[in-house]
């Protein structure tokens, strides 16, 4: 792709603590925003004033950081909400207005005609208050495509300078995202924002398509962190930008880990160990052939490089393992291993994984060696080591990069 950059606005701090049951406190919000500013996410949606004075108060704190990331704030089209948010010193306001039938008539009792002069008039009085203003077009995968053009031209004629596309409900595929990205992009001279929802899994990958779309700006949220299944996750839309697109972000992913354990810590959301980028066992590998592959070249099985992440693949012993892997961590023990031992030790190995469902410590694999050696002859076969060899042997982690 291009070198076309864009603009990552994290709402972690907003969309991300509206997942149930998610609260950041003071500590923990002021926390996040400087992680993320550290890492050089550009943007942040950083919460709700409407809320009333104790979130216009977190959210003052934030901005009186002065980051350097820009500070966004959440509200809906009503004058209570631009008045709440005028003094919390945010650089940017994100108005929000449903735009399919639905939810104008069976949630704001209200119809089209009234969308639009809403988004007129209040788009201007937002600019009054000296803050940028970005139109959420909530629900805006299911509005009639004339329909949201129409608001978006309302907003850009009204001063807007953005307009959020939100797939509220993250019903979208990757190609319906692309097609409605591309016709709004087509149809205004405004910045285009995409917020995608989880739901069928596609948040990223919907993400992803909108900026091939022409987006300018995406939302993202910590861990994939939001409403029911979530947003966007940060850290799998920058990677992927990074590598599969080479577009740079300006953000530096190395700091990922960090900032996903203080969110999961945070929101007392657990990161699932086969979570993209960030889970704990994304660069673990048991299956014998993927380890030999690893071992005489790590090309062969590494799609990310974990070093890029400030990570290493990390080898583990287990019911799927071959002898090659078996050889080699011996090897790493002090041990020779000949094929005979190395293939009677993989059958000690699969029967401890069978039964206790984990990898044998170095402690068990130096009593399956000696299982190995006292059972009976095999040529070859060196004494176990002493002691001292196990206790240099701490680490259950091997480097390959
Ligand atoms: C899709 C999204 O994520 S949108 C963001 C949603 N986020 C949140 O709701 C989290 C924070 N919310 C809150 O703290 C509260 O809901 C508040 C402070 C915003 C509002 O609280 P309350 O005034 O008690 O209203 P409540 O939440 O029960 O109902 C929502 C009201 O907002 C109205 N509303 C909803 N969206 C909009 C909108 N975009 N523009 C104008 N009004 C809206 C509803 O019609 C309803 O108004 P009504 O009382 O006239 O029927
Ligand atoms: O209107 C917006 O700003 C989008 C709100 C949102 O979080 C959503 O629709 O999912």
């Amino acid at each position: 792709m291009e070198s076309r950059k864009v603009v990552i606005n994290d709402t972690t701090l907003r969309d991300g603590e509206q997942t149930a049951g998610v609260a950041f406190n003071w500590e923990e919000k002021l926390a996040i925003a400087r992680s993320l500013a550290a890492v050089g996410v550009p943007e942040m949606e950083i919460g709700i004033p409407s809320m009333g004075p104790e979130e216009c108060e977190i959210i003052a704190a934030i901005a009186a950081l002065r980051l350097p990331s820009r500070l966004m704030v959440w509200g809906r089209m009503r004058e209570s909400d631009l008045e709440a948010a005028k003094d919390c010193g945010a650089h940017l306001i994100n108005l929000s207005i449903p735009v399919s039938d639905i939810q104008l008539q069976h949630k704001l009792r209200r119809d089209r005609e009234w969308a639009v002069r809403t988004v007129n008039r209040m788009v201007r009085r937002a600019l009054d208050s000296g803050m940028d203003v970005c139109v959420g077009a909530e629900d805006a995968s299911r509005a009639a495509p004339d329909f949201l053009l129409k608001i978006a031209e309302t907003a850009q004629r009204a001063g807007a300078r953005r307009i959020r596309f939100a797939d509220t409900l993250g019903l979208l595929d990757p190609i319906s995202t692309f097609e409605r990205i591309r016709r709004l992009v087509a149809a205004v001279d405004l910045e285009v924002e995409m917020h995608a929802h989880n739901d069928f899994g596609l948040a990223t990958a919907n993400t992803l398509v909108a900026i091939q779309a022409g987006a300018s700006h995406v939302n993202t949220t910590v861990n994939g962190l939001g409403e029911r299944a979530g947003n966007a996750a940060l850290e799998e839309t920058v990677m992927a930008l990074h590598q599969l697109y080479q577009m740079q972000t300006g953000i530096d992913v190395r700091g990922f880990g960090a900032i996903s354990e203080l969110v999961a810590r945070a929101s007392g959301r657990p990161v699932a160990p086969n979570k993209s980028i960030v889970g704990e066992a994304v660069f673990t590998h048991e299956a014998g052939i993927h380890v030999d592959g690893l071992l005489k070249n790590v090309l062969n099985y590494q799609g990310v490089n974990p070093k890029d992440l400030g990570r290493e693949h990390r080898l583990v012993l287990g019911k799927h393992s071959g002898t090659h892997a078996v050889i080699q961590r011996f090897r790493d023990l002090g041990i020779e291993l000949n094929e005979i031992a190395a293939a009677q030790l993989l059958k000690r190995i699969r029967l401890h994984a069978s039964q206790t469902k984990r990898a044998p410590s170095t402690a068990e694999l130096m009593s399956f060696y000696r299982e190995t050696v006292a059972s009976g002859p095999i040529p070859n076969l060196p004494e176990p080591p002493e002691l001292p060899i196990i206790r240099n042997q701490p680490s259950e982690r091997h480097s390959q990069s």
